[in-house]
């Protein structure tokens, strides 16, 4: 069996493209707010929530049946129609650069998608290679309670506080000191967290 490879994709100007409007879809386009992408959809119907989308002025939605020309210049397409030959045609349409999951083929996708907590910058996904979707969705749970809201600041903390370090500290050893002593339960839990590294900064240095 070849593994998986995992990559965090920045899709800030990119085009993506799902073809199919259900239920399945719809998970998928959600999953794609917040990037920056530029989100199409392809289908004579879509979910409420989709319409919704498309009323917001998030999503592009072409009501129509899939051609091959909507897959123009898309760097991910998803097909997720219901109908098993038109989600192998979206495939067989793809040039050989665009990256296309069939939701109901993954041995012959080029990716999936991983249960997914996002906390800010903290990014956990989750993937059984599609042995058990149910089990990604059971171990994103535990991770959702185990990494709750509150990594959202300590990793804006630590964002800036390392930029700082990068740039103020010449001295490799203080800099190496400085980045683990700022990841520890002690900072995690602080109140004052800046206050408490400048602290630190200005004894250490
Ligand atoms: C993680 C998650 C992300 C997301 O989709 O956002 C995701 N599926 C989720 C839920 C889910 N999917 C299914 C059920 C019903 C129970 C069941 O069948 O087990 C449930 C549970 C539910 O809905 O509660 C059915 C299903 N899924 C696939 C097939 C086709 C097949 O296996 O052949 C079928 C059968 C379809 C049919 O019956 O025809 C295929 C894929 N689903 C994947 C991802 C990829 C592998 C990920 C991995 O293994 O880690 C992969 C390969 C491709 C892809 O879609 O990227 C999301 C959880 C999000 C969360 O809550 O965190
Ligand atoms: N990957 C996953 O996580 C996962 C999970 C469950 C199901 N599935 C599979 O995903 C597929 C879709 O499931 P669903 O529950 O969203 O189905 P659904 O019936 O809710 O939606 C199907 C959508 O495809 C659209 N469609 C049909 N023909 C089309 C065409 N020619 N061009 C464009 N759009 C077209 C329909 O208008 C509809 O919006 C099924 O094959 C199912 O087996 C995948």
């Amino acid at each position: 069996m070849n593994t998986n490879y995992p990559i965090m994709l920045q899709l800030h100007g990119k085009k993506v493209v799902v073809i199919g409007g259900g239920r399945v879809a719809e998970r998928k386009v959600r999953s794609l707010l917040g990037t920056g992408a530029s989100i199409e959809v392809i289908s004579p119907e879509v979910t409420a929530g989709m319409q919704t989308l498309f009323l917001d002025g998030k999503i592009v939605w072409k009501e129509k049946t899939f051609s091959a020309e909507d897959l123009k210049d898309a760097s991910l397409i998803f097909a997720a129609t219901d109908h098993k030959e038109i989600n192998q045609s979206v495939y067989s349409f793809a040039e050989k650069h665009q990256l296309v999951t069939i939701a109901d083929d993954p041995d012959h996708s080029d990716f999936h998608l991983p249960a997914h907590v996002q906390r800010g910058r903290l990014s956990i996904a989750v993937s059984t290679g599609g042995a058990s979707p149910i089990l990604a969705k059971k171990l994103r749970a535990e991770l959702e309670q185990q990494f709750d809201e509150r990594y959202e600041e300590y990793l804006d903390f630590l964002f800036t506080t390392r930029q700082f370090i990068l740039k103020e500290v010449e001295d490799a050893s203080l800099k190496r000191k400085l980045l683990t002593a700022i990841v520890s339960e002690d900072f995690f839990d602080s109140q004052n967290r800046l206050e408490d590294f400048k602290r630190l900064y200005e004894e250490w240095k």
